[in-house]
């Protein structure tokens, strides 16, 4: 067994105090064997934390990494302009390659902002696994189905390939990567679709994850054509069971929170998406209080731009209150848990928490910084003043993937450039 300690650090415990300890970990299990004072002498390898906060890694629980390279690319746009107008097209014209360069950005930036598991819908999935296999951290990755637009067979052919896609990679990656089918919303995919896959993927054994009640212009035409809210119509076509999880979920009445809250379906909640694309304001404070499991995420990096959760955190306290009506409504405490165990427990996996037996995927966060001073309460740093800029080491599965900010299983300049030509060349053939 070879062991890593994290030392001298602050520790953020799962119930949210902060001790002064060491992390000591069983790299090859990828697990965290104890935490306490004085480990470093048991390790075969120490990563120094001192005058800094170890945290469990951030869980962004909704993301499509390849769309770094439209980050700029069209903006200041509603979600349903923004996408057929301008994402669609652009997209319409993005290679593997591409794909896989700008998965490795958006990994790089994930790592950089000490994000070590994220869960993904995009195309050309077998490029975005390998890019996650190759940068060292954990993901449920799915291919994203439209059926809207496309003949009986495109769309099929669409919904086989998401199928696919989460059988072969499902475990892959040494097990950090996980599967989901994914439907891309309830709009975009027709119903037949889901009548027709959905028991497969039951069979298959893996989660569904789609984008739900996003904006208001997307409830209504369920509304109109079936009688129904969507996430009734979602209940009724076997798409909330716990292990789910939709993103969003911004425009939801009482009966749909009951719902999720009774099913155990996650929500992810992508605040700076939705302010961005003034989609509205998720009533994240009724849901967590309804028992709903809420997790973050950042959405695409064109409708973000970043892919830095701790601004997501910071974001969702302020839109949060703003929505409630309510200076108390989304405390920090809130905040830290959506970030790291929300988002775990949303999309499935164990991570999210420090302790022994739990996955050894943390972030070291640098408080020597003006912002971060004084210390009367790390929760409250971590939720509203850090800043991606201050994660000095990130480890997933017993990996140090970043160690005093150098990235050290991507080759950071590398990536930029094969992203910037990549994007360059991407915007002059859709021209
Ligand atoms: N196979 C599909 C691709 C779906 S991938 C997932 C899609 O979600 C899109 N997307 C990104 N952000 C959002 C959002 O906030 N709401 C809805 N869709 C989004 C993204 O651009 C991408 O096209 C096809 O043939 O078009
Ligand atoms: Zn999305």
């Amino acid at each position: 067994m070879t062991t890593l300690a994290i030392t001298d650090g602050r520790v953020l415990r799962p119930d949210l105090t902060v001790a002064a300890a060491d992390v000591l970990i069983d790299r090859a299990a990828g697990e965290i064997l104890e935490i306490g004072p004085d480990l470093a002498g048991e390790a075969d390898e120490t990563l120094d934390a001192a005058d800094s906060l170890v945290t469990p890694g951030f869980v962004n629980g909704h993301c499509h990494v390849a769309m770094t390279l439209l980050r700029g690319y069209a903006d200041d746009k509603p979600l349903e302009a923004w996408l057929r107008e301008d994402i669609w097209p652009a997209e319409g014209e993005l290679t593997p390659e591409d794909v896989r360069a700008g998965a490795e950005l958006g990994l790089l930036e994930l790592i950089k902002s000490g994000t070590t598991a994220f869960a993904d819908m995009y195309f050309h999935v077998p490029e975005v696994a390998d890019a996650v296999e190759t940068a060292g951290v954990r993901a449920r990755l799915g291919h994203g189905i439209v059926t809207v637009g496309k003949d009986g067979e495109a769309a099929r052919e669409d919904a086989k390939t998401s199928l696919e896609i989460a059988r072969e990679y499902d475990g892959s990656a040494d097990g950090r990567i996980s599967t989901a089918f994914m439907p891309h919303s309830l709009t975009t995919v027709g119903g037949e679709y889901l009548a027709e896959f959905v028991p497969e993927a039951r069979d298959a054994g893996v989660p569904i994850h789609y984008h739900a009640n996003e904006t208001a212009d997307e409830v209504a035409p369920i509304v109109d054509e079936h009688g129904q809210r969507p996430l009734e119509y979602a209940a009724e076509h076997g798409l909330l069971e716990p292990e789910d999880f939709v993103a969003h979920g911004v425009h939801v009445d009482d009966r749909e929170i009951e719902l999720l809250a009774e099913a155990g379906t996650g929500v992810i909640h992508c605040p700076a998406s939705n302010m961005k694309l003034a989609s509205g304001m998720a009533p994240v404070e009724r849901m967590r209080e309804a028992g709903v499991t809420v997790g973050l995420g950042t959405d695409g990096a064109a409708s973000n731009n970043d892919l830095s959760m701790l601004d997501e955190a910071r974001d969702a306290a302020m839109l949060g209150k703003l929505a409630a009506d309510d200076a108390s409504a989304v405390p920090a405490e809130a905040v830290v848990d959506m970030l790291t165990r929300g988002s775990a427990d949303a999309i499935g996996l164990e991570s999210g928490r420090l302790e022994a037996g739990a996955p050894a995927d943390l972030a070291v966060l640098d408080l020597e910084a003006p912002h971060l001073t004084p210390r009367h309460d790390l929760v409250s740093h971590l939720a509203y003043a850090a800043a991606a800029a201050d994660v000095r080491h990130t480890v997933c599965d017993g990996n140090v993937l970043m160690r005093d900010r150098e990235v050290l299983t991507l080759d950071e300049a590398g990536v930029r450039e094969r992203a910037l030509e990549a994007a360059d060349a991407l915007a002059g053939r859709v021209e």
